[in-house]
């Protein structure tokens, strides 16, 4: 579904990425590690075409085409939706009308109240888009906009941060509807039972991992300086990452590679 080859990104005039390959075929949750700067929000914002990340070498394909210089609305019809660490405060504009927006890009009838109601978020459906939401409230709108625009790519950032773990655990089981995972989530205790073969892929940026007790990861990679330097299990990598550190990491991947 999507394939990154050799990418190198600039921003603010310093190469952030560099040699860069990805594959996330069509049904696989994948999870991104990293250290603070280590590039990973960047590659989230350059595979949805955010100004100001610039590709200056490699390509990216998404569903066979290539939309390495696409506009960002043209990659959102095409089927990538994000949800970004920190969206902005849009005053003037109420969130009702951004989720009709998103429900465009989809191409069919969406019923907002009822999608609302499922991420317990109709209270917020006429208030000015973000402006003083708690950092869980700022969640259940990203992804409510996500289910208004239906995605086949999703692409979350940090998806934990700022959750209480009652609300994790609605983000959790929002998240498997948005992939198509029927998982159902008991409110503060992650229960699995997947009933359905996911169809939609996804790249998921976490530190804590903490998503991982709610949604169903098929591998983990670890971006380090600007490079994927290793790529398997997310549960594994994320139990060294807490034992070892980044650094160590690391230098394991290297002496695979030897
Ligand atoms: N617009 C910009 N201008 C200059 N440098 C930038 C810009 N945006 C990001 N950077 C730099 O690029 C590097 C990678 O940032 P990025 O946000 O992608 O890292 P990250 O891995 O997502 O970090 P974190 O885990 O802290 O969220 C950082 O050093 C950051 O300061």
């Amino acid at each position: 579904m999507l394939t990154i080859e050799e990418l190198q990104v600039e921003v603010g005039g310093r190469t952030i990425l560099n040699n860069l390959n990805m594959e996330i075929p069509q049904g696989e949750t994948h999870i991104l590690f990293g250290p603070n700067g280590s590039g990973k929000t960047s590659l989230m914002m350059t595979i949805m075409g955010f100004s100001g990340y610039h590709v200056t070498h490699g390509k990216i394909t998404f569903k066979g085409e290539d939309i390495t210089h696409m506009p960002i609305h043209e990659r959102a019809r095409l089927g990538i939706g994000v949800s970004v660490q920190r969206p902005p405060t849009i005053q003037g504009l109420k969130t009702r009308n951004l989720v009709q927006v998103c429900g465009k890009l989809s191409g069919r009838a969406v019923d907002i109240e009822q999608l609302a109601e499922e991420v317990n978020f109709a209270a917020f459906l006429d208030r000015d888009v973000n402006h003083k939401f708690s950092g869980g409230e700022i969640k259940r709108s990203e992804l409510l906009q996500l289910m208004a625009q239906d995605p086949d790519l999703i692409l979350l950032d940090e998806p934990e941060s700022g959750v209480d773990l009652e609300n994790m655990a609605l983000i959790g089981e929002t998240i498997n509807t948005l992939l198509r995972r029927g998982v159902k989530c008991a409110k503060g205790k992650s229960h699995q039972e997947r009933i359905a073969p996911q169809t939609k892929s996804a790249l998921i940026i976490t530190h804590t991992g903490h998503i991982l007790d709610y949604i169903t990861a098929d591998r983990g990679q670890v971006l380090f300086n600007g490079h994927l330097c290793c790529s398997r299990n997310a549960r594994e990598i994320l139990k060294w990452i807490g034992e070892f550190g980044y650094e160590e990491c690391v230098r394991c991947a290297m002496d695979v590679q030897l």
